[in-house]
């Protein structure tokens, strides 16, 4: 696929100061060829919570969910580091991702939410919160000095409890060539208060936060449609490119000049948490096998519908997960020269855009035959809705 050149979106992140221009320069050589990521977030323990009841108690952290897609479905010639802090607590150090990709150790314990799902029937509108969450702990946060001294061809600041310091931000903005970033690793407060347990997870405006001076150096922003009015879309499009994402609905994209929307795949909803996170993973692997923007952002959606179908971090079938790869390989494009390492990215759909989800709605589909298939175990109910899930057959 070789995009027109209107197609083909400025710079980014856009090297405006002569002396980022020149550190660039620099640092071209040093990227190398190596498909190499770094993610920056901690793990942490999830409690999931319906009318006062413990329904669920898993792994959480966006790092688990993303480590968990990249793992399943970057090219084989790519690979990341995780920078996560968890404390002597922590109850999943043997879970895949984890395994794979270990974190460093605290004093402190281990960040852990309660998500506490809503009794009534679920809401018809596609993005309504789902959910009120509570910071129940908080491990240490990340600093610069945690991250490796090497450089990255992308980085994924996926904080969840404020972990990912400004600072931090702006040494992963130094050692990536692209850094794409979770507005809920930016955008988060917590107000701690007397009863209840924990600190009240809520959203502050991202221009009054110290990362918005960052912004312009980041490739891509991710905000759920309920953060977005906190990161101001108009605004933050004019630095990076913004992605949306609107649950059932799919998402949308904005750079300066042009936006997009992109269609969902049907899945079978039990737990919404890890939806974003593994969205944006997807989104990731989308670019590393060479995808324009708009068409990685198939990928996310595609990922996203898969985090719903499970709860907690989900396990990909390998026969779904086989035949992802063979429609990527068939489709994807220019793999020796991806776009997640080079100075440009494409950002509107090709011509193959539509193709591209239809195979990959085949997956999904499958991906939902597989779930629903007594031989394998992840035919849950919705455990957190009080709505009847929709039966198999007709949401897929
Ligand atoms: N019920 C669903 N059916 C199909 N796809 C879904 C569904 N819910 C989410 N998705 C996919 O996942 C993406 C991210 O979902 P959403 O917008 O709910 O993120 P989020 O609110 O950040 O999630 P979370 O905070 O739970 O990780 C959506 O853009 C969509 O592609
Ligand atoms: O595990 C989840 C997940 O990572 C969500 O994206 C985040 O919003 C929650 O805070 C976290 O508990």
């Amino acid at each position: 696929m070789a995009p027109s050149p209107a197609a083909v979106a400025a710079a980014m992140p856009p090297a405006a100061d002569p002396e980022r221009e020149e550190e660039a320069e620099q640092q071209q050589t040093k990227w190398g060829a190596a498909l190499e990521g770094l993610v920056v977030g901690s793990y942490c323990h999830d409690v999931l919570l319906r009318g006062g009841r413990v329904v669920g108690e898993t792994l959480g952290g966006a790092a688990a969910f993303v480590s968990n897609v990249l793992d399943a479905a970057s090219p084989p010639e790519a690979s990341f580091a995780v920078v996560s802090k968890v404390g002597p607590d922590f109850a999943y150090a043997s879970a895949p991702a984890p395994a794979r990709h270990p974190s460093l150790l605290c004093p402190a314990p281990t960040t852990s939410f309660h998500a506490r799902f809503s009794d009534a029937v679920a809401s018809p509108a596609a993005h309504a919160p789902d959910r009120q969450l509570r910071r129940v702990h908080a491990c240490d946060p990340i600093y610069p000095d945690d991250l490796p001294e090497r450089r990255f061809a992308y980085g994924l600041a996926v904080g969840v409890a404020g972990e990912v310091l400004p600072e931090t931000l702006e040494r992963m903005i130094r050692l990536c060539r692209a850094v794409l970033v979770d507005a809920q690793a930016l955008i988060r407060a917590f107000d701690a208060d007397g009863g209840g347990g924990g600190a009240a997870v809520r959203h502050m405006a991202l221009e009054g936060t110290p990362y918005a001076r960052l912004l312009q150096r980041v490739a891509f922003l991710k905000a759920s449609s309920e953060e977005a009015p906190y990161v101001g879309v108009e605004t933050a499009r004019r630095r990076c490119c913004v992605i949306v994402t609107e649950g059932r609905d799919g998402c949308r994209l904005y750079w300066e000049g042009g936006e997009a929307r992109v269609a969902p795949f049907p899945a079978v909803q039990v737990d919404p948490t890890g939806a974003g996170d593994s969205y944006l993973a997807g989104f990731a692997v989308g670019l590393l096998w060479g995808l324009s923007a708009t068409d990685a952002a198939l990928l996310g959606n595609f990922f996203g519908a898969a985090a719903v179908s499970q709860v907690g971090v989900p396990t990909f079938h390998p026969k779904m997960l086989q035949a992802v790869k063979q429609i990527l390989e068939d489709k994807a494009i220019q793999r020796s020269n991806p776009c997640i390492n080079g100075a440009t990215f494409t950002f509107q759909r090709s011509n193959m855009h539509d193709e591209l989800h239809a195979s990959l709605a085949g997956a999904a589909r499958l991906m939902c035959e597989l779930q629903t298939d007594p031989a394998t175990d992840n035919n849950g109910a919705d455990i957190c809705s009080a709505q009847v899930p929709t039966s198999p057959s007709s949401a897929c």
